[in-house]
């Protein structure tokens, strides 16, 4: 069986409080992309787990797919598998690509087996293993809450635009990315202004990442600046970064990204 896990971006990030479990509240509009992983599924004699591609730090029982494979197997009587994953979505980048790993991977199995579980069912397994995992579950996009796992769909559709993925080639650590940001009431009402046409997105949504994360990496603003220059409706961090996108109308030259590492699709 193969899978395609995809990245996502975050549209908007309030970051609003700090909660006793050292997480932090938040609201953020997730919206799927397509720039994906590959993730082969084959039966084994033995769990085994291999990855190609982009090298992935730590170790294999660290890694997403293994944890999502071990989160159903405490549950369900599941025979060994081999798991292989693909590694293109970069790391450290705020787009999700491990979560996604790990929620593929538990719909996979799911499906490999047969298990009879909904993707609503497997909410508390994804939750176990990643703030994000959830949203990667569902097909639409959602307005997330509380730790970004309290998910509620919103109608808003980047279907027909061309997003400009650009990751400048360095990782930013989620955990140090949120140790620096001072947590304050939302600057606009999210649920609002996701709602107004993309074209007013840039008057009235924000990441509240951008404003401790720019000035500590000056890269991160110009980037930004530049996917406005080059004709973005809407620019922004991705997460926690250090991914920058850009929404466009139309297909856009990305020779002037030569030196970045990035990905050009047309959400479908
Ligand atoms: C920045 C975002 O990508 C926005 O969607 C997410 O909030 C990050 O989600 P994630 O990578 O799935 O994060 P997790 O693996 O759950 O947590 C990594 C680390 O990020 C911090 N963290 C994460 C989520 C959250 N709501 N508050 C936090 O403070 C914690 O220090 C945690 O140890
Ligand atoms: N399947 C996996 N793919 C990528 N990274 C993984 C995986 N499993 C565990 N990790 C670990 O998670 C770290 C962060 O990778 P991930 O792709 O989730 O980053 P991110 O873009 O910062 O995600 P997010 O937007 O959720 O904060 C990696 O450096 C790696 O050590």
């Amino acid at each position: 069986m193969v899978l395609f896990p995809n990245a996502k971006i975050n549209i908007g990030l309030y970051i609003t409080s700090k909660r006793p479990d050292g997480f932090h509240e938040l609201e953020t509009c997730f919206f799927h992309v397509p720039w994906t992983d590959i993730i082969e599924i084959s039966p084994s004699d033995t769990f085994e787990f291999s990855s190609s591609g982009l090298p992935i730090s730590g170790e294999i029982k660290n890694n997403l797919c293994y944890k999502a494979y071990q989160a159903l197997a405490k549950d369900f009587q599941i025979p060994p598998v081999h798991i292989h994953l693909h590694k293109i979505i970069p790391m450290g980048a705020g787009l999700g690509g491990g979560s996604s790993d790990a929620a593929f991977t538990l719909m996979g199995l799911r499906d490999f087996f047969n298990l009879a579980l909904t993707n609503e069912q497997l909410v508390p397994y994804a939750q176990q293993l990643g703030s994000d995992c959830a949203f990667f579950l569902s097909q639409h996009a959602q307005l997330g809450k509380g730790k970004g796992d309290e998910l509620s769909p919103i109608s808003s559709s980047l279907v027909g635009y061309h997003v400009l993925l650009t990751y400048p080639n360095f990782g930013i650590s989620t955990q140090e990315a949120y140790a620096q940001v001072k947590p304050q009431a939302p600057t606009y009402d999210l649920t609002t202004s996701i709602s107004l046409p993309i074209e007013q997105w840039k008057d009235c949504i924000s990441n509240d990442f951008e404003l401790s994360l720019f000035p500590k990496y000056p890269i991160l603003a110009q980037i930004k600046q530049e996917l406005y220059d080059q004709g973005a409706i809407y620019a922004a961090m991705s997460g926690s970064g250090s991914t920058l996108f850009g929404l466009f109308k139309k297909e856009v030259d990305t020779n002037q990204w030569a030196d970045f590492t990035c990905f050009q699709g047309l959400i479908s």
